[in-house]
């Protein structure tokens, strides 16, 4: 235990009091620029997160939980290596004592999460997307840490080399934009590629879609097939196949919408089309 007040913690003192060398194969790349740690929180702070009570995923030695607790009513944080979250327990042993912070030791693609209001996280990116479209459904906004390349292609918009499934799909849930790109300086070890962070300010999306998981197989089929235009892209796929059939009964608008390729249109455009294939392919097949 130590007596630095919440949100001072010098990282370094961390990893040594953690007493546990990082395991890159477990995505341990630890935070340790003071600077990073203390803008994390403040993009939160800036958009008037409700920080009533903040999920953390993967706490590792606890520079970030510690940087958490400075601004959130609650923390809850989930470790999935045993000696980091035992280490949690300890090093904010008063905290857990006072219930402003629960450590769960377990997969953050397993556990049961709580009810949050935002996330704020350092992620592991092994796993990054699994965790981030666990999250995203559950309509709180976050700060996350990514991979730059995945970070970018998130928050691309319509026409430009990096929209893809992703962006639409995470689009789909919450604006998303890239607020501070992170040099791997700012982690030990260091990870191989540059980081980001994402900041998601939920919203709920200006069209309606069949329903979510048919939405989410459309855009996967069509982006399988980005070159081609959509009315191509959705020939071969067995339940939606029907929008690609010429004779299919489209209207002008719609016509226009097959013609393109799933590159150049917008989320709300899918949605059109991803509703007429609901409509006109067999869900059976
Ligand atoms: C990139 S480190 C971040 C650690 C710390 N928050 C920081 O910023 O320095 C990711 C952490 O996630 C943990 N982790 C890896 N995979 C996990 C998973 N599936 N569920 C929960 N935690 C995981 C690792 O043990 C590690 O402590």
């Amino acid at each position: 235990m130590t007596e630095t007040p919440t949100g001072s913690r010098d990282p370094d003192a961390l990893v040594r009091r953690a007493g546990k060398r990082a395991d890159t194969r477990q995505d341990q790349h630890f935070l340790v620029d003071d600077r990073v740690l203390d803008r994390i929180p403040e993009y939160a702070v800036e958009t008037e997160m409700d920080l009533a009570h903040v999920l953390e995923i993967g706490g590792g030695p606890g520079a970030l939980t510690d940087r958490l607790l400075a601004v959130a009513d609650r923390v809850t944080v989930v470790e999935r290596d045993r000696d980091f979250a035992a280490h949690l327990r300890e090093e904010f042993a008063d905290e857990v004592a006072d219930g402003r912070l629960t450590v769960v030791e377990g997969d953050a693609l397993d556990v049961a999460l709580p009810e949050f209001t935002a996330s704020i996280s350092n992620l592991p990116y092994g796993a990054s997307s699994e965790i981030a479209f666990r999250l995203l459904p559950h309509g709180r906004p976050m700060v996350l840490m990514f991979q730059q390349e995945f970070a970018e292609r998130m928050a691309a918009d319509p026409g430009t080399d990096d929209y893809g499934r992703l962006s639409v799909t995470a689009g789909h849930y919450a604006d998303v934009e890239v607020v501070e790109t992170v040099p791997k300086q700012a982690f030990d070890p260091q990870p191989r590629v540059t980081s980001a962070l994402v900041r998601t300010t939920p919203r709920e999306p200006d069209y309606t879609v069949p329903d979510d998981d048919f939405f989410m197989d459309f855009l996967k089929a069509v982006f399988t097939q980005r070159r081609k235009t959509m009315r191509n892209a959705v020939r071969n796929t067995a339940h939606i196949s029907g929008l690609g059939d010429p004779d299919a009964v489209v209207d002008a608008a719609d016509e226009d919408l097959l013609s393109a390729r799933a590159g150049n249109l917008a989320p709300a455009d899918f949605a059109d089309l991803a509703t007429l294939a609901y409509d006109v392919g067999d869900p059976e097949a």
